[in-house]
């Protein structure tokens, strides 16, 4: 594929994940950007206005916390990095708030950490709060919930953290703006002659030997934490841009698909690689069996689940949960994200999409399983 197309496919990206570092939030150190915050705010207002779904991962509570207590350098102690978080979380929700207040644009604290994506239960439980924000047309803003993390279960980075949610709403792309215009061949401020480099496979190694650490002493990660969230981001079929946060319409511009800064691809299509990612992480809530023409369009013609073809309905599930599907003997052939609950999918079964209005009250998709959330065994 060549990178002009691949930007293209981007540009269709309907959820994207953007993470904003500290050192471009707090224009290096000094204090929250709020003119900044304010321009960002502005062009993700103007995405979701098109539909695009946006969640934010924000860094800079630590760096914010630190200009509100006039330190000049970050503290060694724990103790101290969590008081300074706690404080400059706050500022910086409040100049959030403000900033995407000015677009009519709703704005969510989510605080997490690594327990909350390790468990499956708080891991699903975030994943259905995030989605449910996203539908009501909120941008949640996501950063880690630094005041009660210890050592042992840090992200410690910000750019690992971006990566894990956009596998958890498995979005189609991941967004990182720096203060950098991309991943260079070497570290710019080393070498100013080192060269962008435009796209590569996220999994290339020829990468991490390119990317070195955080100069600016506000930043945890520099370009190695970036290139390894591009590798985890792609797990679940996401591509990832790193771009330079101060460049004008810099959000808007990327995901219109211009060639801005360095874009990394999953290595296999993102599409399958999503629905492999889906596979593996959920766990089967219920069962669907098919009739046989409901069985010969998954498996040969590639098309979605409609419950025209659906004899019967297993277990308790909720929309948005994996469900296995199952031919009349009684194999699995499929599995896939479910629209409808288990109560709706009853009364749904073998008919047209039609009359889903009259038999439920409204109608929110024409599939049972849409073919991009259906996985073939
Ligand atoms: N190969 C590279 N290309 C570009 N920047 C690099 C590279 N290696 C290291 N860096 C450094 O990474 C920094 C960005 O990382 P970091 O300070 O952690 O930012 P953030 O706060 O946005 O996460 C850049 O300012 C740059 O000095
Ligand atoms: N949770 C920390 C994030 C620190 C961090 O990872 O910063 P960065 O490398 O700039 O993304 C904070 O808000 O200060």
């Amino acid at each position: 594929m060549d990178s002009g197309s691949s930007r293209q496919r981007l540009a269709s990206g309907k959820r994207w994940v953007i993470k904003i570092g500290s050192a471009l939030l707090t224009d290096n150190g000094r204090g929250v950007n709020r003119a900044a915050i304010l321009n960002w705010a502005g062009q993700i207002a103007a995405l979701r206005d098109r539909g695009i779904e946006v969640i934010l991962v924000s860094s800079g509570a630590v760096a914010a916390g630190m200009d509100r207590l006039g330190w000049r350098r970050r503290p060694e102690s724990i103790h101290q990095l969590q008081a300074a978080a706690a404080i400059g979380q706050s500022r910086l929700v409040q100049v959030y708030e403000h900033a995407f207040g000015q677009f009519d644009c709703r704005v969510a604290q989510i605080l997490l950490d690594h327990d909350d994506l390790s468990d499956r239960t708080r891991y699903l439980n975030a994943r259905s709060t995030l989605r449910t924000l996203l539908s009501l047309g909120a941008v949640p803003i996501v950063n880690e919930n630094d005041t009660v993390t210890t050592d042992e279960i840090r992200f410690g980075d910000n750019d690992t953290l971006a990566a894990l949610v956009a596998n958890l709403v498995e979005a189609n792309a991941l967004l990182i703006l720096t203060d950098a215009d991309g991943l260079f061949s070497q570290d710019p401020r080393d070498n100013p002659q080192a060269e962008l480099i435009g796209e590569a496979s996220a999994a290339d190694p020829k990468l991490l030997t390119m990317a070195g650490g955080a100069r600016s002493g506000l930043g945890r990660g520099g370009m190695a934490t970036k290139v390894r969230a591009a590798q985890l981001a792609a797990r679940s079929g996401a591509c990832t841009v790193i771009a330079g946060g101060a460049r004008e319409s810099v959000i808007e511009r990327v995901c219109a698909g211009e060639p801005l800064g360095t874009m990394l691809t999953p290595e296999s299509d993102p599409l399958t690689a999503r629905k492999r990612w889906l596979a593996g992480q959920l766990q089967v809530r219920g069962a669907l069996t098919l009739d046989s023409g409901a069985e010969l369009a998954l498996r040969t013609g590639g098309k979605s689940l409609l419950a025209v073809g659906v004899t019967a309905v297993e277990g308790r599930f909720h929309r948005g949960e994996l469900v296995s599907c199952r031919n009349s003997a009684g194999e699995e052939i499929a599995r896939g994200l479910v629209n409808y609950d288990s109560g709706e999918a009853a009364k749904i079964l073998r008919q047209p999409s039609e009359k889903f209005v009259e038999l439920l009250g409204y109608r929110d998709d024409d599939e049972l399983i849409h073919r991009d959330n259906l996985i073939l065994l």
